[in-house]
């Protein structure tokens, strides 16, 4: 035993803290050093008073490893409520810690914030780690009220008085090559398109151009289908007029007839513009023809859509189309609300080594600033630092133009609504409601998948059950005779069969045991089933209805004496039982006696093969059998009907005896033997057809 007293050399003691594993060190402290340790007695030895207390760190592993909360085996604490399934996150608000005290709980089994705990002995083990104890409760719901309760939502539109003139948001687009990116870069006067790799749009982003007028225009700097398909499928319609972009050169052509589509579906004005007329093979009548083909006529074949023709590459027209972008926007009274809480739409987000998580917005009402807390989806962003598409520094965002915005925790997706909110604290609470709505959703999702597979599962069993029926399988009061078309007309014998049974139950169990008859070579077909006596219309049935001869077989149930006499007289077989075995045994021997024989095969005797001989026929060697008769008789009339020859020595014989040897030769000359074949000798004969039907009992 050492007393420590001093701590002189730091490293000696972290060492020696190491090795006793104690979580603090103090000069109180009464310490073991174990013989052979890396820690050598005199270290210790000399060391004087101590004032200081040594927190032990972790090392590196044992920070990795998840906390190890022991198991309490009789753990007496709070009685928690827990359901099946609970996520690791809501156990963190039932055990009212956080995610990460719970994920040590389950000592790093599961991970994830949302994850399932479906193993409710690892639920319960984690529990008792944490000191408390569990009942399981079915899932509280969350109502959506409550849910509604913290999240956010856009204002009602503003009044027209609050109404303030902004610039209008273009979105270009066209098919692949008829210049988009060109424009874009044109209008913005950088060279874009020559930065991109093969050719192909990948800048993302939206830029606002002064004209000399004053006015100003904002382009979605983006490739225009991806953008505007993204906003749409969120329900945000951020476009004002669309630019449609098409080649002269080329004309209308496949994407440009989807870029028409998307306009008209989201009603947005769409302003022609004809490119490329530079080129030599530039035809913009031909390019005007085909737009008027499909659906979009322009002022000069008479119609009210602009077409500008312009040349994005030479800088053609270029100011004539953004003065008719201005114009239209004109008429089209756009304005914004630049006051209150902003609203703004994601236009495109990425990672930027250096400046982290960037995040291009169009701001459509209120005015943003630096400090402004935003929330996309479940996404916060506190405004760090705003910038224009040259990279300018921004002090503030009205509503029409675009910003790229540092400050996000994740990236939000384009398409996005974002929208102002009062603090960081309720920007948390909107996350944690919006997060539960998904995952009500989710669940509604899952119950609409479980309701399906219910229902189709319903269906093939309702399919079953009707099958069930058609062949007599299910139980029915009385089923009336079936039609008589629904019997397939071919030659395969057939036994048609009346059932009456006493009760249900029984009927129920003889159509369960004929439902096991498969054998294919007779058909069962069940003409018709019910409870109760013979009445006439069972007798009836055969001659009247369906021209067939059906025998009526009855289980515990009589016959009126009139009728079984009608009976006879029609040929009609009326056969009574009480025992269902027994029953069964008559079908199958009725069945056996409409069945014609059937050909088998008797094997008379088999020979085994000793040796093969060639002999020489005429120029042919040609090969005989050396065989010895191992069992019954070879007869050379039946051996496989192909024997040319069969000889006992060199005799030529009928019939070889058990025991005997011979010679076997083929009239298929081709056949060749081997030691240890064996030759089979067969007749066919006719047997009576016996149906094969295993009812299970
Ligand atoms: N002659 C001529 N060529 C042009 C004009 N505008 C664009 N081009 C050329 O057409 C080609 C395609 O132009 P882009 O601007 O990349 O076309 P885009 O529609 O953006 O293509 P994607 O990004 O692939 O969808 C480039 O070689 C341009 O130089 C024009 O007005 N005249």
């Amino acid at each position: 035993m050492i007393c420590i007293s001093h701590v002189a050399k730091l490293g000696i003691i972290k060492r020696f803290v190491h090795l006793t594993k104690n979580k603090y060190l103090h000069k109180k402290h009464v310490l073991k050093v174990v013989p052979n340790s890396i820690l050598p007695y005199n270290s210790i030895c000399g060391i004087h008073s101590c004032p200081i207390l040594l927190k032990r760190r972790k090392t590196a592993e044992e920070r990795k490893l998840p906390k190890v909360y022991e198991i309490s085996p009789k753990s007496k604490g709070d009685l928690v409520n827990v359901w099946r399934n609970i996520t690791v996150a809501e156990l963190a608000g039932v055990l009212q810690k956080d995610v990460n005290y719970v994920r040590d709980l389950f000592l790093g089994k599961i991970q994830g914030k949302h994850t399932p705990i479906e193993d409710i002995k690892e639920l319960h083990n984690a529990i008792r780690r944490s000191g408390r104890r569990m009942q399981i409760i079915g899932k509280p719901v969350e109502t959506n009220e409550k849910i509604e309760e913290n999240d956010v939502f856009p204002r009602p539109p503003p009044s027209k008085s609050e109404l303030q003139p902004r610039p209008p948001i273009i979105t270009v687009m066209g098919h692949v090559d008829h210049g988009k990116t060109t424009l874009l870069d044109s209008l913005r006067n950088s060279r874009v398109v020559d930065q991109e790799f093969g050719g192909i749009t990948q800048h993302v982003g939206a830029f606002s151009v002064k004209l000399d007028s004053g006015a100003e225009i904002t382009f979605l700097d983006t490739p225009g289908h991806a953008a505007f398909s993204a906003m749409r499928a969120r329900g945000a319609n951020v476009t004002d007029i669309i630019v449609l972009v098409v080649a002269a050169d080329d004309g209308v052509m496949e994407q440009t007839v989807e870029c028409i589509n998307m306009a008209k579906s989201a009603r947005v004005p769409i302003l022609v513009a004809i490119n490329k007329i530079d080129s030599p093979k530039a035809n913009i009548e031909n390019a005007e023809q085909m737009l008027l083909q499909n659906g979009i006529q322009v002022e000069r074949l008479g119609g009210d859509v602009q077409a500008i023709h312009i040349s994005a590459l030479k800088k053609i027209n270029l100011d004539q189309l953004t003065e008719a972008l201005a114009l239209q926007a004109e008429l089209l009274e756009i304005g914004s609300d630049p006051t209150g809480f902003v609203e703004a739409v994601v236009v495109d987000s990425r990672i930027d080594p250096h400046r982290g998580r960037l995040c291009t917005v169009v701001v459509q009402r209120g005015t943003l600033r630096k400090g402004n807390i935003l929330i996309a989806d479940t996404v916060m962003a506190k405004v760090r630092l705003m910038r224009d598409a040259q990279g300018q520094l921004l002090t503030e965002v009205k509503p029409g133009y675009a910003a790229e915005i540092e400050g996000w925790r994740e990236l939000p997706s384009a398409g996005e609504l974002v929208l102002q909110v009062e603090s960081e604290k309720q920007a948390k609470a909107v996350i944690k409601c919006r997060e539960g709505k998904k995952e009500l959703e989710m669940q509604e999702a899952e119950k609409f998948a479980i309701d399906a597979k219910t229902q189709h599962h319903q269906m093939l069993y309702k399919e079953k059950l009707e099958l069930k029926r058609r062949i007599g399988r299910f139980k029915l009061r009385n089923q009336g005779p079936r039609a008589p078309e629904s019997m397939p007309e071919d030659d395969m014998p057939t036994l048609h069969l009346i059932l009456k049974s006493d009760v249900v139950g029984t009927l129920e169990a003889i159509l369960e045991t004929l439902s096991t008859y498969n054998y294919p070579e007779c058909r069962m077909d069940i003409v018709s089933y019910g409870v109760g006596a013979v009445i006439e219309n069972d007798n009836i049935l055969n001659t009247n209805r369906f021209h067939i001869s059906a025998i009526i077989y009855t289980f515990n149930v009589s016959c009126p004496p009139i009728l079984q006499q009608k009976a006879e007289a029609q040929s009609v077989q009326i056969k009574h039982h009480n025992v269902i075995y027994k029953l069964v045994d008559t079908i199958k021997q009725d069945m056996n006696s409409i069945l014609p024989p059937k050909q088998v095969e008797d094997v008379l005797g088999e020979a085994q093969v000793l040796q093969q001989f060639l002999v020489n026929e005429g120029r042919k060697s040609v090969p005989i059998a050396g065989c010895r008769c191992q069992k019954g008789v070879l007869k050379k009339s039946s051996l496989y009907r192909s024997l040319s020859s069969m000889r006992h020595l060199k005799n030529e014989v009928d019939v070889i005896k058990s025991g005997t040897d011979c010679g076997l030769q083929f009239i298929d000359k081709s056949i060749m033997f081997e030691v240890g074949d064996v030759i089979r000798c067969y007749e066919h004969k006719m047997e009576p057809h016996i149906v094969e039907w295993d009812p299970g009992f």
